[in-house]
């Protein structure tokens, strides 16, 4: 147990979606799903207080997983070709959810907002001043990212986890990647991979008037 947490690092989790970008520029699925996996892992550790959050993002990751196992996994292979596969075969509801309820398309549709988010607050611990508040950088992040989408029984839910949050450097090292001025560093080299899969993934989605999915 005591290696499986010093086994943990944040470095990996967020290195991994450098891995996600082919050369061509797809997004490929497996190390996105692993990416979101060790995210997960993350989360947890951050107390019982965010398993909802958890347990929604392992559902989303268990639909995608199931598309990979399934005989049409070469399909699922990329966000290009599941965006082209589910739109070539109907697979996908634009109205309302109604005959594919956990289409690939609205599942990463969730993930891609979520990454928003995430990258929206980690930019706000990298570049913030040392006494700022975790709980402040997540609300403004949150507000401006996945707030919209969002009822509001599950804001007020979220906004009164965010106040559990360990100070800003506390946090910092629960990435175990050494002092806080080393997980900066860190984050300084990792953001870019995040920024650039989630450009993508938007202009994928916009190209293809998925960024409203129900
Ligand atoms: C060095 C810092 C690293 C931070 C690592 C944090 C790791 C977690 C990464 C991202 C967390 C964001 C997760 C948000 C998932 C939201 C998906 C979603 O929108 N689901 C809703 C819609 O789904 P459908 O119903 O349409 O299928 C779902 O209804 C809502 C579920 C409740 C959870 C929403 C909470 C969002 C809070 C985002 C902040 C996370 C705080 C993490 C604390 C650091």
């Amino acid at each position: 147990m005591a290696d499986e947490q010093a086994d943990f690092n944040l470095k990996l989790v967020l290195i991994s979606f450098k891995q996600c970008l082919s050369e061509k520029e797809e997004v490929l699925m497996d190390p996105y799903i692993t990416g979101w996996k060790g995210l997960i892992r993350f989360l947890n550790k951050l107390g019982t207080i965010f398993s909802f959050i958890s347990k929604d993002l392992m559902t989303k990751i268990q639909i995608m997983e199931r598309f990979r196992s399934s005989d049409q996994k070469e399909n699922y292979s990329s966000l290009q070709c599941m965006v082209q596969y589910e739109l070539d075969n109907r697979l996908v509801d634009f109205q309302k959810c109604s005959d594919h309820p956990d289409s690939g398309c609205r599942t990463i549709l969730r993930l891609h907002r979520a990454l928003h988010w995430l990258q929206m607050f980690l930019e706000g611990l990298r570049t913030s001043q040392e006494d700022c508040k975790t709980s402040v950088l997540c609300t403004d992040s949150y507000n401006s990212t996945l707030a919209s989408y969002h009822p509001w029984i599950i804001r007020k839910a979220v906004t009164m986890a965010f106040c559990t949050l360990p100070s800003r450097s506390a946090f910092l090292e629960t990435m175990n990647v050494g002092a806080p001025e080393e997980a900066v560093e860190m984050l300084n080299e990792a953001m870019p991979f995040i920024c650039q899969v989630y450009q993508v993934t938007q202009k994928l989605f916009e190209e293809h008037t998925l960024l409203e999915l129900p």
